[in-house]
């Protein structure tokens, strides 16, 4: 966010050429954001809100400043997952983003309704500007990553988020179902034509492990992440278990509790892309 193209609408897709600088909002002048992380997937409920949410909490364990802008401004989770009772508040220069339980910067238009089941029934150039403003108005300070988690579907705001987001790279989430393979392709499709540097695939759901003979069931069908992966050409990131313990805790707003290696092996790997496209711009 340092960079003064960060606000500029063709920062994704332009050269950096251009002789018009555009100027930084008050509240980008106080940000350093140094990679920019977005969540993807074009079919919804494949779990992108708790991947987001698990990919925070291990780049966070692993000493990062981490920050989450929920994009998914109709169906917004991640205060929930995070059980954040705090709302953002406004300070001269812009919006505070509140702070989970170990430091997570979040931002979240359900941090800023007066009950959490208000519904927001806003067209879509205003939900787009929204999270545009979620960018250059919020007060994020020093983050080594903010993680987008965006909603499902190629509309309007991922749209936006590419167009006017200087976004470092993408993260799929798919599920094994065929179905869901075939719409997470058409966003794939879609960050491709605007040139989205994809730092991989990830397959949620891919299997539930019985608690009594620990036997592997694929309940949604054969995983084919990985060959879906090989397929568009993208980084294979790895498969997640359906794991009750999850769902639960993101229920119960305590998701910073879950400890998974497979989630933090795929952090691992974010980082090491993010390092590999910006080497001297991750510490
Ligand atoms: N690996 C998993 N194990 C157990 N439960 C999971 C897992 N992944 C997601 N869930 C649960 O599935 C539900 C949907 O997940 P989530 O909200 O992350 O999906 P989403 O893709 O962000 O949905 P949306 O389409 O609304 O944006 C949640 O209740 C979540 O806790």
């Amino acid at each position: 966010m340092s960079s003064p193209c960060s606000s500029c609408s063709t920062a994704s897709t332009c050269s950096g050429s251009c002789s018009s600088v555009p100027e930084l909002t008050e509240a980008q002048k106080l940000s350093n954001i140094k990679n920019v992380v977005a969540v993807m997937s074009g079919k919804g409920g494949v779990g992108k809100s708790s991947v987001t949410s698990m990919l925070a909490v291990s780049l966070m364990r692993q000493g990062y400043k981490v920050g989450i802008l929920d994009a998914d401004i109709t169906g917004p989770s991640i205060p929930k997952i995070f059980g954040l009772k705090d709302k953002a508040s406004a300070a001269e220069k812009g919006i505070m983003p509140v702070k989970s339980m170990s430091g997570i910067k979040i931002v979240s238009l359900n941090l800023m309704l007066e009950n959490e089941d208000d519904p927001v029934i806003w067209r879509g150039p205003v939900i787009s500007q929204l999270v545009k403003q979620f960018w250059t108005d919020v007060i994020w300070g020093e983050l080594d990553y903010l993680l987008i988690d965006l909603p499902p579907g190629t509309g309007d705001v991922p749209i936006s988020v590419l167009q006017s987001i200087p976004v470092d790279g993408l993260v799929i989430v798919t599920s094994p179902q065929q179905l869901a393979n075939m719409v997470v392709r058409k966003a794939i499709k879609m960050a491709t034509m605007y040139k989205a540097t994809f730092y991989g695939l990830v397959e949620n759901m891919a299997y539930i492990e019985c608690p009594d003979c620990n036997k592997r069931i694929e309940i949604f069908g054969k995983p084919a992440g990985e060959k879906e992966a090989a397929a568009n050409e993208i980084p294979y990131l790895g498969q997640l278990p359906i794991d009750p313990r999850l769902t639960a805790l993101s229920d119960a707003g305590q998701v910073e509790e879950y400890q998974s290696a497979l989630f933090d092996v795929i952090a691992q790997k974010v980082d090491a892309c993010s390092k590999e496209k910006s080497p001297k711009e991750t510490a």
